[in-house]
């Protein structure tokens, strides 16, 4: 059973369409972390749901209740579950990716608005919020649905659909939904594996399957104190600043160097074995593909492996910013009278946010008493993931790397991801599948980042190793 040539044919003929989708898709901000765009996200659950059963998909969008974001209860964005074919003799692949993106604004530094798609016909670059995660990947699936419907070709699998508008602040309300919908007669009856199309190359020359991600635990530290702001020169020296306060709590949290300065944190990490060791060793990756994603030489290590093993089996934390700080250009002589530092901690095993959180928690509010401050402080976990990692030699694996080397010519790198999707590992165990990561996009596409873009060339090649991959499971799983 392989791919029938018009499928690639058609996609190539295709591209424009395909591109215009994906403008489509960019200009709708669904930002699920900010509550004031929560409505574009349920603009972008009614595009995809549009999309799906115009493709003859059945599609069910899942109500996962409220949340309370900035103060306000508000409702979350809808699962969307959809289901096409339902052959007993073919595989059943469930396919997950997710419609919300982070936030974006031309002042961050974009080039570009940044959702308003813009094709840099040069470069053959896409630009835009949501053109590499997650929107690329998630359109990629239905633009294989779409050649597949258009030819009057039989698809080579059953197909499911989970696709999400939370992923990028907590993936609330899904976990529950996954687990309600396992068992005889449900939504998750009868899947064989899972494929996830949403993490990156690990450079921008070699396509990799990846079969780890690390867990996240974000946590958001409030210190407050005056009732109000307060000007500086009538209370500097004069009160606790929660500033101050803030902002040394905050430094004590990590070394610039990466080291973790909470004890008890790096006990928790599995130990490294030379096994293990050797398969950082070998990947295609240089000290230069790190600089020129970043944009800048700011590797921690000049040692390829070292900064690999950094981003894919060591934790890391980072410090995201502040809220309630000043941050208005000027010069505004205030006190703020309550700020808040956002940070978060990647897990990786045997790390996991309930093992992490009493450690966090104790050593802050020990920080925080050595300060003799008679400021506040509270310490919230504002949403946690477990670390994933999968059975790279399973038929799901093995059918993604025929797939790879039939559309790119090239074997795939076998990575962990040092990002976190927290959904995997609830699929994995509520399943009790194998559960797969076939990325589209590249190292460099600045996912998160100002000027996030997707290469023409990899939502149009990564369309086809999608429709690919599907077709190899039917060849290669064991019946
Ligand atoms: C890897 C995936 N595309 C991604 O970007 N995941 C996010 C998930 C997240 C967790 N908190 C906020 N977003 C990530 O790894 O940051
Ligand atoms: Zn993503
Ligand atoms: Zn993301």
């Amino acid at each position: 059973m392989s791919v029938p040539n018009q499928f690639y044919e058609y996609v190539d003929q295709h591209k424009s369409d395909f591109i215009d989708r994906l403008a489509k898709a960019v200009a709708i901000p669904s930002v699920s972390g900010d509550a004031s765009y929560r409505e574009h996200v349920f603009e972008m659950s009614r595009f995809i749901v549009k999309e799906l059963e115009a493709l003859g998909v059945k599609v069910r969008t899942v109500d996962l209740g409220k949340q309370v974001l900035d103060g306000q209860e508000i409702q979350l964005p809808p699962a969307i579950l959809g289901s096409i074919g339902d052959d007993p003799k073919k595989k059943t692949i469930q396919l997950y990716a997710h419609y919300d993106v982070q936030p974006a604004l031309l002042s961050d530094g974009w080039d570009h608005e940044p959702f308003k798609l813009t094709h840099d016909e040069k470069t053959g670059r896409l630009y835009g919020r949501g053109s590499s995660d997650d929107k690329g990947p998630l359109l990629g699936w239905i633009n294989v649905l779409e050649t597949h419907v258009k030819l009057g070709l039989e698809l080579p699998v059953n197909l499911r659909f989970c696709f999400e508008g939370m992923e990028e602040s907590g993936s609330e309300g899904l976990d529950d939904l996954i687990k309600d919908e396992v068992g005889p007669g449900k939504f998750f009856d009868g899947v064989d594996c899972v494929c996830i199309s949403d993490n990156y190359w690990l450079n921008d020359r070699t396509p990799c399957l990846t079969y780890g991600l690390r867990g996240i635990s974000y946590y958001k530290v409030t210190i407050s104190g005056p009732a109000r702001d307060l000007h500086s020169g009538v209370f500097g020296n004069t009160v606790h600043e929660p500033m101050t306060d803030l902002i040394l709590l905050m430094s004590r949290l990590v070394k610039p160097n990466g080291e973790i300065l909470i004890p008890g944190l790096e006990q928790l990490v599995a130990p490294l074995t030379d096994e293990e060791k050797q398969r950082y060793d070998v990947l295609d990756y240089s000290i230069s593909d790190i600089e020129q994603s970043a944009g800048a030489p700011v590797a921690l290590s000049e040692d390829k492996s070292a900064v690999l093993m950094g981003r894919m089996r060591y934790p890391s934390l980072s410090l995201h910013g502040i809220e309630g700080a000043f941050s208005a250009p000027g010069a505004k002589t205030v006190i703020p009278a309550k700020v808040s530092g956002k940070f978060s901690i990647r897990l990786v095993p045997n790390m996991t946010p309930d093992n992490v959180d009493p450690l966090v928690i104790t050593y802050l509010k020990a920080e925080f008493a050595k300060l003799n401050s008679k400021n506040k402080l509270e310490v919230e976990n504002l949403h946690g993931g477990k670390p994933w990692v999968a059975d790279p030699n399973h038929w799901n694996y093995v059918a993604a790397k025929k797939a790879t080397e039939t559309v790119y010519k090239k074997t795939p790198d076998l990575t962990r991801e040092g990002g976190s999707i927290p959904v995997t590992l609830t699929f994995a165990e509520a399943l009790g599948v194998n559960v797969l990561l076939l990325p589209m996009g590249r190292g460099d596409d600045g996912a998160h980042s100002t000027n996030e873009k997707l290469d023409v060339s990899n939502y149009i090649e990564g369309t086809k190793l999608l429709g690919t991959y599907l077709w190899e499971v039917a060849a290669t799983a064991p019946k």
